[in-house]
């Protein structure tokens, strides 16, 4: 690094601690008179809500706080001016937002069920090679708490000082597998939604024996309105401003739910199922805003087979499962990019293929194969992915193999 590149970067460090400072407490405040406006009902306390009758309830109440603190992370650095970004081995950019939730995540995870595994996107070598941005996250991690210290006890795993925090954000380290008992994690899901101010997941799964059993997404731009129309655009307007964010959750056999994401007390939650369309043509359909992710030609092609007249919904992260089980969208096609040979990440699906399925929801690969979690971090058994409601699944999975010439 020259003498510029670092002076400029330790100035940006500087700045994003500032504002880190300034601006959390009225983050804290705006969110807590949000929480007040829309969400009058609370549950006195997390293991008093429905979570009681799952036959994961630990499970489901831990990961649903989990992901609701480190969303109170991901939102500070989502307004901070410098969101401390740096660029992996595979040309993807991480930022102080990406190691915190992680951070945070796994320490409550590893705190409640310390013999669980984990299997999580990042990892800290980038992180030990940087004091300046290791501090700045490690600030982020200790400052960051529930507003509801019943809830910040039930996650307890409390994190002593940076070093610790590196060495937690590795422990993420597993092989996955078809055996047992493993979380998945993805601290940000569409990092560069993150960063350009659109949509974007925190998202946490857990498989036993190669099957999802519990899943998690915390998606602080989403409308908390279950109804709300989904929102086009690359997302330089969607915020978490009033009325944004949401939390899904699902438990395998037992339906999935949408409650607002807050920042203490798990809400109130609300059953969500896919919107009963029974012909493709009165579809909305989402795909990634990243053309490289899926091929949007493809999808344009397949919308016009279908009739579909309404315009592609482009945005970033699991939250497009998410609008896909809420009925807000139909269908959410990933389709390979021609001549790529990208295998997808079971971080990436996990949880939204659960919440979608528990919606009345079908998810499959392009080949109409369910997706395969029991091959360890990636879906190797898989190609592409469909997600719809089931009563036009079969449809738009005809259609996506016409046009991909698919045997
Ligand atoms: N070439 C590629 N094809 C498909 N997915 C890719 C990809 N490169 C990266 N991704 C994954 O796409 C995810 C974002 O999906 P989407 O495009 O739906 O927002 C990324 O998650 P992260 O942002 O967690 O790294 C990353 O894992
Ligand atoms: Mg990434
Ligand atoms: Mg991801
Ligand atoms: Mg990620």
């Amino acid at each position: 690094m020259s003498f510029h590149t670092r002076f400029a970067f330790r100035f940006s460090t500087v700045i994003i601690v500032i504002l880190a400072a300034t601006s959390a407490p009225s983050v804290f405040h705006r969110l807590a008179s949000i929480s007040r406006q829309v969400l009058p009902s609370t549950v006195k306390h997390p293991s008093q809500s429905s979570t009681m009758s799952s036959s994961y309830p630990k499970e489901l109440e831990v990961a649903l706080l989990a992901v609701q603190r480190a969303s109170i992370l991901t939102k500070q650095v989502f307004h901070a001016k410098s969101k401390g970004t740096l660029t992996k081995s595979d040309a993807s950019p991480v930022t102080i937002g990406d190691y915190g939730a992680q951070a945070l995540i796994i320490s409550a995870l590893k705190h409640n069920f310390p013999s669980d595994e984990i299997v999580a996107e990042e990892e800290s070598t980038d992180l030990q090679q940087d004091a300046a941005l290791k501090d700045l996250v490690w600030n982020l991690v200790k400052e960051t708490k529930l507003d509801d210290p019943s809830a910040e006890t039930t996650l307890g795993g409390s994190i002593t000082d940076a070093e610790s925090m590196l060495n937690i954000i590795d422990q993420g380290n597993s092989k996955g597998g078809g055996k047992g008992r493993i979380w998945t994690i993805d601290p940000i899901d569409g990092t560069k939604g993150f960063l350009r101010g659109g949509q974007y997941a925190v998202c946490v799964a857990l498989i036993v024996d190669g099957d999802v059993k519990v899943g998690v997404l915390g998606c602080p731009n989403l409308p908390v309105d279950d109804s709300a129309p989904l929102e086009g655009g690359i997302g330089e307007n969607q915020s978490d401003a009033e009325g944004k964010g949401a939390l899904a959750s699902a438990v395998k056999g037992e339906g999935s739910q949408s409650r607002p994401l807050g920042t203490g007390k798990l809400q109130t939650p609300r059953k969500i199922s896919v919107q009963s369309i029974s012909t493709p043509s009165e579809a909305a359909f989402c795909e990634s805003v990243e053309a490289n992710h899926s091929s949007h030609g493809d999808n344009a092609k397949i919308a016009k087979k279908l009739d579909i007249t309404k315009p592609s919904v482009r945005m970033d992260s699991q939250a497009k499962y998410f609008s896909v089980a809420r009925g807000a969208g139909d269908i959410y096609l990933r389709l390979p990019v021609r001549g790529g040979n990208y295998i997808e990440k079971i971080w990436d699906h996990a949880a939204g293929d659960l919440i979608t399925r528990e919606s009345g929801g079908t998810v499959t690969d392009i080949r109409g194969k369910s997706l395969d979690f029991s091959q360890g971090p990636l879906l190797t058994g898989n190609t592409g992915v469909v997600a719809a409601g089931s009563a036009i699944h079969a449809q738009v999975l005809k259609v996506v193999q016409e046009v991909l010439s698919v045997e």
